[in-house]
Order: structure tokens, then C-alpha cells, then sequence
């Protein structure tokens, strides 16, 4: 009995890649979970993952399996899927059909003990607007039950080391994009989660924190974390994912360590950039992109 399919359903566009394979990396992931044996094995696991909104099929049929601690980079282009999908996950939007595994726990049928296990930075960001970001971190870490003293401490040490303490008794309302995310990253991180969900981190955040919060997340990384995050800012996923999954139109349409996309995508290209692999693998073509009306 075999119910589970091998592979993701073929693809909707013609790429030059072949088939990807969460279950041909991990094949042990899918013929068990029929029988409940092995989710606990990955700190992700999904299984024939829909999404669809009304005729459009949003995420299609996703099969995707992170192992802890290893640090997942999550690429797209621009309505691919990566949130629809990271929504799923951490039990913000419930699937059309197929389950997930968070450390174990299946998300949709244990949601309580599943967000225990994890920490959340989401594509939008929805923060009491009205705590300072001193409290908001504090009333997270509350709301986690970690204890007071271990609450009291470390979120004094994140507002240091993200560069808030100067505006730590300041309303969220009022602060900037960047600080907006440094506070929720904040929240996110001080239960010390198990599996860390991260919506593109990145996006409006200055150099110099993003260096801060590249080596904070390498760090947990480090001590057993296991990060899934999607961005678009190729060099920060070259430099620190240890995997990565490429979805297009819904579809996973490659997945391996750099190396693996690099040998496949770009043939003897060994020198690839992950830009060059992405954009091998969405299947962009070089047309021209002169738009006449500016000559
Ligand atoms: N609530 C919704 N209702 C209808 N369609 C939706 C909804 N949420 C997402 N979609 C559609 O699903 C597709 C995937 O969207 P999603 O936000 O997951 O993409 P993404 O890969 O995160 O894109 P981006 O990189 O631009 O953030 C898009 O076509 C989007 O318009």
C-alpha cells in the first residue's frame, strides 16, 4: 500500500530542471508518515500540502522535509507560494488538504503543542501598537512561560544586541519598518523555539543589524535550532542556509544543498551563483526587457 506519491506533480511551466525531491532526499520521511512512524525524525514535514483560493491553486501538493537544525532557505519569485506555505506551517492558515509536521507534532490536529514549539516572524507583522517594544518582548516571553527572571534577562540582552534599548520605552506604533521587525524577531526568539519560521527577516532591515541578526541566527542554528526562512536577498541564503527549496507557481521545483542545486541547475557551471541557479531553475530566459516607450 503505497498512497503516498513519490514526487511532486510535474510542473506547470517548461524548466530546464529536473523533477525535485524532498521525497527522493528524504525517502524514509514519506513511506512512515502513512503509518505515523517517523514525523518526529524531521523538525518540517509536509505532506501533499494544498493551498488553493478559489481556481487558484496557491501551494500545490508539497512534500518537504527539514531535518533539525539545519538551516532552510525557502526561495521563490514574487506570489510563488512561500508564504501560503510558511502560513500552513505555523498554523495561521489551514490547508486545503495534506498535513504538517512541526517536531513531530501535527500541526492541524495539535496546534497548541505545536506553536509551543516554535517562533514566528510573519510576512505581516501584527503587534500590539500600543506596548513599548520593552514590553511587547516581555509579554511574549510571559506568554511562552519561560520564566520571569529568564524573560527579564533576555530581553534586555535582545534589545542590546538589536540596537533597541535607546527606543525601548518608545510605542511600537511609532516605530520604523526595521524596528518594527527587530522587535518581532525579538519575540520570536526568546523562548529559545525549537523550529524557527522567519517570512523574509531582511526586508527593511540596515546593514548593520542584519549582520547582528545573520550571526544570532547562525548561533542558534549552532545550538540545535532549526531555521525555515524564506527571502529574496540571495547572497544572505548563499552564506547561511545548509539547504534550500525553490517553489515556483506552487510547485517545489528543486531542492537540495547548494552544491546539489548548483551540479543540477547549472552543469558545469561549478561556479553558479544562487542567482544564477534560481533564476536557471524558475525557467527565466534572457528576452528583452526594454520597455519602448522610454526611448
Ligand atoms: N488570501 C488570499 N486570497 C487569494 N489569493 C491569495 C491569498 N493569499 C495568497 N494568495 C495568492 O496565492 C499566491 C501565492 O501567494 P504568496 O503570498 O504565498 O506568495 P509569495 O511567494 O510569498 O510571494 P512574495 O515573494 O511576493 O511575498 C499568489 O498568487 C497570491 O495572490
Amino acid at each position: 500500500m503505497n498512497t503516498f506519491p513519490e514526487q511532486n506533480p510535474p510542473q506547470t511551466q517548461d524548466t530546464p530542471f529536473p523533477q525535485p525531491a524532498a521525497a527522493q532526499a528524504y525517502p524514509q520521511a514519506y513511506s512512515s508518515t502513512q503509518t505515523g512512524q517517523s514525523a518526529e525524525q524531521y523538525a518540517v514535514l509536509t505532506q501533499d500540502l494544498l493551498q488553493t483560493f478559489g481556481q487558484k491553486v496557491a501551494v500545490n501538493h508539497l512534500n518537504l522535509a527539514v531535518r533539525p537544525g539545519e538551516f532552510f532557505g525557502f526561495l521563490g519569485p514574487n506570489g510563488a507560494g512561500k508564504s501560503t506555505t510558511i502560513k500552513m506551517m505555523v498554523g495561521l492558515l489551514r490547508p486545503t488538504s495534506g498535513s504538517v509536521w512541526v517536531g513531530g507534532v501535527d500541526v492541524w490536529k495539535d496546534p497548541l503543542s505545536a506553536r509551543a514549539l516554535m517562533g514566528v516572524l510573519p510576512e505581516h507583522l501584527n503587534l500590539y501598537e500600543r506596548l513599548t517594544g520593552r514590553e511587547f518582548i516581555l509579554f511574549a516571553g510571559h506568554m511562552y512561560g519561560v520564566p520571569d527572571a529568564d524573560v527579564t534577562r533576555r530581553t534586555e540582552d535582545l534589545l542590546r544586541v538589536l540596537d533597541l534599548a535607546n527606543d525601548a520605552d518608545k510605542m511600537i506604533v511609532d516605530y520604523s519598518v526595521g524596528m518594527r521587525k527587530k522587535v518581532a524577531l525579538a519575540a520570536a526568539i526568546l523562548h529559545r523555539p525549537q523550529v524557527l519560521f522567519l517570512d523574509e527577516p531582511f526586508e527593511g532591515i540596515d546593514p548593520v543589524s542584519s549582520r547582528v541578526i545573520r550571526d544570532i541566527l547562525h548561533e542558534l542554528t549552532q545550538r540545535g535550532t532549526t531555521i525555515f526562512f524564506s527571502s529574496h536577498i540571495m547572497e544572505v541564503v548563499e552564506r547561511l542556509c545548509t539547504r534550500v527549496g525553490i517553489i515556483n507557481q506552487g510547485v517545489l521545483v528543486a531542492e537540495g544543498t547548494l552544491q546539489e542545486l548548483r551540479e543540477r541547475a547549472s552543469g558545469d557551471d561549478k561556479d553558479a551563483s544562487l542567482e544564477d541557479v534560481f533564476l536557471n531553475v524558475i525557467g527565466v530566459r534572457n528576452e528583452n526587457h526594454n520597455l519602448s516607450w522610454l526611448d
